[in-house]
């Protein structure tokens, strides 16, 4: 399969969407409004059903009501506008399971059989386990024994995170999976490489003549990732307080752009290609061996009360699920390196954090600063160069550089080059949910994770993980509202750098911003 912007549309609109966890949160918020935007977008055609599974008992007219909402809240096209929707509605199905019942299994591939002839689907199905991790091994078993994979198109299996809770239980669930399904059916999701402005980064890199020989620690001073978030954990208490912020964002979403930032250019813009590439710089990354070289790198904090908005909130270990003595992070940051030939000592700082100030995801590319002995930064002091890729919420490019201030004859002053490219494309960028599961559907796995990337991501936060527990390592408190501890701070001062300003902030720092648009 090709890796280009224009993938032929096979396979996509014909496809029998098996969601297990139908009635749950991720379904409700995330895959209905994504199944409803690729059928308004025609990328689904007439040849597709969704059998929506789960325990709760629900009619199909229930259920599609339910698909109604969740459609009419939280997706980019509105049901209400849409003159096709009992069209769109007769595609959606409904059937109470349990997983742990294979006779239900059985009942289900009759009901597939029925909805594939019903639609001229042609076989092909499409598992999406939007379901607790305990349950993928017996969903695994239980559609084999089934019978629902003897089917004459194909089948693939999507996966959630999180995938496992370290190294073993990782194995463990892939031991489970792969008894039934070969890797190359198993697509694990990572939602932010379904984000536009994230899949932007290999093009902006190896696309721009000006970016790609300056892409190495030669000219590059460090590269800075920010995913901050304004939610506390929400009603997700139970989950969180177990798996913390570097498991929930480190080992995927992190790490992920991380390699997104680092990869060497694959040989072919094939699917396996970029994924060898990206397994290339998790190989590469520096693991923390002692708990000294962990307190040395790595910051962690929780929130405690505080105000967002002006309003107050309550501390982590005030909320619903989670213990009032919790030693859970809901912050980290770190210095990661990636010892390899290109990127030798360049500092990778990484922050991700609940009740931080604003909800943005941004990588900040700082480059090195001219020599002093140039002519110019004797008489003024040159702000460094810095790429920005703007992630979320605003998807876009931001470029700092230094120019000439009009009218002076030695002065030089910092500009901004500022490309919006939500403003430009507005509703028509498609959300991660969207793009992955049409991808999925399409059988493009280049934007999920493979095995041995999750295993690695694994070896590297385990280590970190271990120190923490058995090392009681400090965890700072911060309060709501606030950028997370100082000590992460301290972690770019002591090498001469600092967090550069987030979510639009840094135009405060130039003396003129151009918004750069097409239009
Ligand atoms: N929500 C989110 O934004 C995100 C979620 N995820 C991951 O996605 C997965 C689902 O999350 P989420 O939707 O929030 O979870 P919810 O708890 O909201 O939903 C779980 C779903 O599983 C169903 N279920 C539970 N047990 C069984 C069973 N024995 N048989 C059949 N169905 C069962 C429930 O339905 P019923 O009770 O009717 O059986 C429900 O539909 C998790 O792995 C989560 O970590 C990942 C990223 C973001
Ligand atoms: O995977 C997760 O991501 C969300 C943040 O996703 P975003 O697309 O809104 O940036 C985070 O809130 C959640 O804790 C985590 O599990």
């Amino acid at each position: 399969m090709t890796h280009t912007a224009e993938l032929p549309d096979f396979g996509a609109d014909r496809t029998l969407f098996f969601i297990f966890g139908a009635t749950g949160d991720l379904a409700r918020r995330k895959l209905f409004p994504a199944i409803y935007s690729l059928f308004r977008e025609g990328k689904l055609s007439e040849r597709f059903a969704v059998i929506g599974l789960a325990r709760r008992p629900r009619t199909n007219e229930q259920f599609r009501d339910d698909v109604k909402h969740s459609i009419e809240e939280f997706a980019r096209y509105k049901s209400e506008k849409d003159h096709n929707w009992e069209q769109f509605a007769e595609h959606f199905h409904y059937m109470s399971l349990d997983i742990n019942k294979l006779e239900q299994f059985q009942q289900l591939k009759t009901v597939a059989e029925q909805l594939d002839a019903k639609f001229d689907i042609g076989g092909n199905r499409l598992f999406y386990l939007a379901l607790a991790p305990e349950l993928f091994g017996s969903v695994s078993y239980n559609l084999r024994d089934g019978g629902l994979l003897e089917t004459e198109g194909w089948r693939r299996l999507v996966i959630e995170k999180p995938f496992g809770y370290d190294l073993p239980s990782a194995e463990k669930l892939n031991e489970q999976i792969r008894q039934v399904f070969q890797e190359e059916e198993v697509y694990r999701i990572d939602h932010y490489l379904g984000k536009e402005m994230v899949q932007n980064i290999e093009v902006v890199r190896f696309a721009n003549a000006f970016f790609e020989p300056l892409w190495n620690n030669k000219y590059i001073a460090n590269i800075q990732i920010t995913l901050s978030e304004t939610v506390g954990v929400e009603e997700r208490g139970g989950y969180y307080d177990h798996a913390g912020a570097l498991r929930d964002m480190g080992q995927n979403h992190m790490l992920q752009m991380i390699t997104m930032m680092a990869m060497e250019p694959p040989s072919r813009m094939e699917p396996e290609d970029i994924r060898d590439e990206k397994v290339k710089v998790l190989r590469s990354l520096r693991v923390f061996h002692s708990p000294e070289e962990v307190a040395r790198h790595v910051v962690r904090g929780q929130y405690d009360t505080g105000e967002m908005k002006g309003k107050p909130v309550p501390g982590y270990r005030d909320e619903e699920g989670v213990p009032d003595d919790s030693a859970t992070e809901t912050y980290f940051a770190a210095k990661v390196f990636v010892d390899n030939f290109r990127w030798a000592g360049v500092p990778f700082y990484i922050r991700t954090g609940k009740r931080l100030p604003v909800k943005t995801t941004e990588v900040v590319v700082e480059f090195k600063n001219m020599p002093d002995n140039v002519y110019f930064s004797r008489k003024t002091k040159l702000e460094p160069n810095l790429l920005v890729f703007r992630v979320n919420p605003t998807e876009g490019i931001y470029l700092k550089m230094n120019a000439k201030q009009p009218g002076s004859q030695w002065g030089i002053v910092p500009i901004a080059m500022d490309f919006c490219q939500s403003c430009e494309v507005g509703i028509n960028t498609p959300e991660a949910y969207e793009r992955l599961l049409y991808d999925a559907a399409r059988g493009d796995s280049t934007y999920f994770t493979r095995w041995d990337e999750v295993a690695l991501a694994w070896r590297f936060v385990d280590r970190i993980e271990s120190a923490w527990r058995d090392h009681s390592s400090e965890l700072h408190r911060y309060p709501a509202g606030t950028w997370g501890p100082d000590a992460a701070q301290q972690l770019l001062a002591e090498d001469g750098f600092k967090w550069w300003p987030v979510n639009g902030q840094l135009e405060g720092e130039v003396v003129w911003a151009t918004p750069v648009t097409s239009k």
